[in-house]
């Protein structure tokens, strides 16, 4: 049995509404994401176990992994043997770590590996970001290339190769805190205003476009000096119980940056040490969290997706 672990991402990552999203990692060394396991099978099997398996419906050919079973054997390799696939769903569902991504990275990673089809990276991202766009409402690969590739990346349509990776500051620690319950993507971006301003989206344009050219001049704090979301998260701040205090307290706590992960409810605060991601994660473990929620101090994941050996 072959075993593929996608890691969780951070979307948006406060300056680039669905151009941006990092891939994390904790730093204890915990899973934080799905695993796919794959093996040969008399026919084609499917399960879905792990901590979230019961938030996900309950009928095969609803789960997302599925789908992807059966794309690409319709598809991309009808030849290919019939196989045995268990998703162990361990992200919780519309917690705002790319979730729906994590499944549908994993499985196609397992079974491009399995059935030996080689695609490129620009055909597996593709078909990766199908899948994605039927759950959350909007085509967007700023949690489908992260997940998939590692790192901080800036990825679109119109990026080559759909994404370019960036580099980070390796001093940064990054805690999320997944509040314990669940917000629908496509929810989250029904609240957005379908049109910016050409003010608005000049600055957004310039924010984005200097944080990443200040990255590749590892010119870093001057890079997290730009992070700010005017895009997405004022009109989302209102779903999440607890945003506001969260964004008033972290920075007395040595935060530099506060902001929503993904379409939400977890939120995620970029630390410029490892004592201040301490402190805002006593903070929001006390503050922010219900009995159902959880947090992490992380920092990027640069490998994304692997096989588990
Ligand atoms: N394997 C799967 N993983 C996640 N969601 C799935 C899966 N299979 C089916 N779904 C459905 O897809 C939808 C995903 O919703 P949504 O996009 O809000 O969640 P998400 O991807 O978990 O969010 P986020 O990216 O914010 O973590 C839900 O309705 C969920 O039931
Ligand atoms: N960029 C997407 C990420 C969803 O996880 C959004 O903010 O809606």
């Amino acid at each position: 049995m072959r075993k593929f672990y996608a890691p969780a991402s951070i979307g948006n990552f406060c300056v680039g509404f669905d151009s941006l999203g990092a891939a994390i990692a904790p730093i204890d060394g915990q899973l934080l994401g799905d695993v796919v396991s794959i093996e040969e099978a008399p026919r084609d099997q499917f399960s879905c176990v792990g901590k979230y398996a019961h938030k996900l419906p309950q009928e095969a050919q609803d789960n997302l992994a599925f789908q992807c079973l059966t794309h690409f054997r319709s598809h991309v390799k009808a030849d290919m043997p019939s196989l045995s696939l268990t998703l162990e769903k361990r992200l919780p569902v519309g917690s705002g770590l790319g979730s729906s991504a994590c499944s549908v990275v994993a499985t196609f990673a397992a079974l491009n590996a399995f059935a030996g089809t080689q695609l490129s990276q620009i055909q597996m991202i593709e078909l990766m970001a199908d899948f994605e766009a039927k759950v959350s409402g909007a085509r967007h690969y700023d949690n489908i290339t992260p997940c998939y590739l590692g790192g901080l990346q800036l990825t679109a349509e119109l990026v080559p190769d759909r994404a370019l990776a960036l580099p980070v500051d390796p001093n940064w620690y990054i805690v999320v805190a997944y509040p314990g319950f669940a917000l629908n993507t496509a929810k989250a971006r029904a609240v957005l205003a379908p049109e910016l301003k050409l003010g608005d989206s000049v600055a957004f344009a310039q924010r984005l476009s200097a944080f990443c050219a200040l990255l590749q001049l590892h010119r870093f704090s001057e890079a997290v000096s730009l992070m700010q979301d005017s895009v997405a998260e004022p009109s989302r701040a209102q779903l999440i119980d607890g945003y506001s205090d969260a964004k008033l307290s972290l920075p007395e706590l040595g935060a530099s940056v506060v902001s929503i992960s993904g379409a939400g409810p977890t939120l995620f605060a970029l630390c410029p040490t490892l004592n201040a991601a301490q402190q805002c994660q006593s903070w929001l473990e006390s503050n922010y969290l219900n009995e159902h929620g959880f947090s992490h101090i992380c920092q990027l994941d640069s490998a994304g997706t692997r096989e588990l050996v």
